[in-house]
């Protein structure tokens, strides 16, 4: 893994001389007024530090997947994925995730359950990391529908990083998220 670039130069998240990079983030709510939350969470994504442009696609509704598989008794999921264009290192990145995932109530408790706000990042330009705090790119994201389609709609062209275009990834699924 690029540790240097996946921690950030020793935490500055202010180096003017951090490239500016699209960044991938997938958003999801299944508890409380989600349209709002998600709304609310773009805003926030727009208001980080060095961070110029937030592009997200239309929220989509998705079944809940849980350890257990889909459960469509589980309450749904809206989901949508944004294009953060940023100079925020990806691990200075991701603790704006957390914090906003806070803000919106989020509890973190068992794996995959019910959550107010699920902030990912799936990708960070073309940065591979292997560090369990911070894998990149997102190892479910290939298998998640929720993310594949939102993404494919912001960015028809799209990669994951390593595993190959969106589009046929997204096809490859045959019709269920995990
Ligand atoms: N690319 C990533 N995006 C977000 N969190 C990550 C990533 N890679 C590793 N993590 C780590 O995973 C931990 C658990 O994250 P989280 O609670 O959002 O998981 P989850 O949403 O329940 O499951 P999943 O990761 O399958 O979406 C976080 O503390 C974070 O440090
Ligand atoms: N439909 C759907 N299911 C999920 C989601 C999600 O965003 N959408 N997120 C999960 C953990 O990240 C677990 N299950």
């Amino acid at each position: 893994m690029n540790r240097r670039l996946a921690q950030g130069y020793q935490g500055d998240s202010r180096d003017p001389e951090h490239p500016e990079t699209t960044a991938v983030v997938a958003l999801g709510a299944n508890l409380g007024d989600r349209a709002a939350t998600i709304d609310e969470a773009l805003r926030d994504l727009g208001r980080m530090p060095l961070t110029t442009e937030v592009r997200a696609a239309a929220p989509i509704e998705s079944v809940a997947v849980t350890v257990d598989g889909p459960d469509a008794d589980a309450p749904g999921y809206l989901n949508t994925v944004a294009l953060v264009t940023t100079r925020l290192a990806p691990s200075v990145l991701l603790g704006y995730l957390h914090a906003i995932e806070a803000r919106h109530g989020r509890e973190r408790r068992e794996r995959w359950g019910d959550r107010t706000l699920d902030l990912d990042l799936i990708a960070y330009g073309e940065v591979r990391s292997s560090d369990p705090g911070l894998l990149l790119p997102h190892p479910r994201a290939a298998e998640r529908d929720f993310v594949l389609g939102p993404w494919l709609v912001v960015d028809p062209d799209a990669v994951l990083p390593g595993v190959g275009r969106v589009d046929a990834l997204l096809e490859n699924l045959s019709g269920g998220g995990s």
